[in-house]
């Protein structure tokens, strides 16, 4: 999957720019820096970003050079999640098909990141500080490393391990789970040394409907344990998100009751 990720990123840029665009609703997207239009030092990083929701993508849509792995990638990604959620509903008390009938995985995203050799790591970041706005992120590094972790005030890093995956808790799950869970805040460093690769498959609910709304799971409230959000739309949430961009502040305050 990593060489895939490769094989994409150092393709010719005449050849990408076909993919690229800003609209990450499109299925198959190229694009730089998520926060192009921020006045901070812009992130040094590419993403090829495929919308696993979308039902319109055929195998033959995927750039050829990675067409053999992203799909099936996709596919293996997806059922370690579903196992995740079941997990991670059973650690909470509930059945473990509560977050799965949540539809905590029915709008998720594979972004394949790409950090090229930055000349002056000192004055930017491979991603800035943020937490996801997702319920899980299953992501996957290669070997060079530069993730870190906040945790005490301290950036720690998250050292690569060979063949181990990440998974982080995303915001949207500490809001149902009303700080039962906490989202994982991280960055990436950029480096002089060589490029970086990680993929990130974000799960998240349907960004399509309106109609389900997310708020802390009732079952875990009680008279001491009060709901500490307000229920949001999926789509609110990642709206939200994405207008306050990677500040280093967090979306859930604007959820808090
Ligand atoms: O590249 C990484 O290791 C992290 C990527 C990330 O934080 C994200 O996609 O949200
Ligand atoms: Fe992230």
């Amino acid at each position: 999957m990593k060489d895939g990720v490769i094989r994409f990123h150092e393709q010719d840029s005449e050849v990408k720019k076909v993919m690229y665009s800003r609209d990450l609703t499109k299925p198959l997207v190229f694009t730089s820096n998520f926060d192009l239009y921020s006045p901070a030092p812009l992130n040094w990083g590419d993403t090829f970003a495929w919308d696993m929701a979308s039902n319109t993508t055929k195998p033959e849509d995927f750039p050829v050079v990675c067409r053999d792995i992203i799909p099936e990638y996709g596919r293996h990604v997806m059922k370690l999640g579903m196992e995740l959620l079941e997990l991670l509903s059973e650690a909470l008390g509930l059945d473990p098909n509560h977050l799965k009938d949540m539809d905590c995985y029915k709008g998720n995203m594979l972004l394949c990141h790409y950090y090229p050799t930055c000349p002056e790591p000192e004055l930017t970041m491979g991603t800035t500080g943020h937490c996801d706005a997702t319920f899980l992120t299953v992501l996957l590094q290669d070997h060079i490393g530069g993730l870190q972790i906040h945790h005490q005030d301290n950036w720690i890093d998250v050292p690569p391990i060979p063949e181990a995956l990440v998974v982080n808790i995303g915001d949207v799950m500490q809001l149902i789970t009303n700080d039962r869970f906490k989202s994982a805040e991280h960055r990436v460093l950029a480096n002089n040394i060589a490029p970086r690769v990680s993929v990130a498959c974000f799960f998240r609910a349907d960004l399509r409907s309106q109609e389900k709304l997310y708020g802390p799971i009732k079952e875990l409230l009680s008279e001491d344990n009060p709901p500490r959000y307000r229920e949001t739309s999926f789509a609110d949430f990642v709206a939200y998100f994405n207008a306050k961009g990677l500040d280093g502040t967090s979306a859930l305050q604007h959820f808090k009751l």
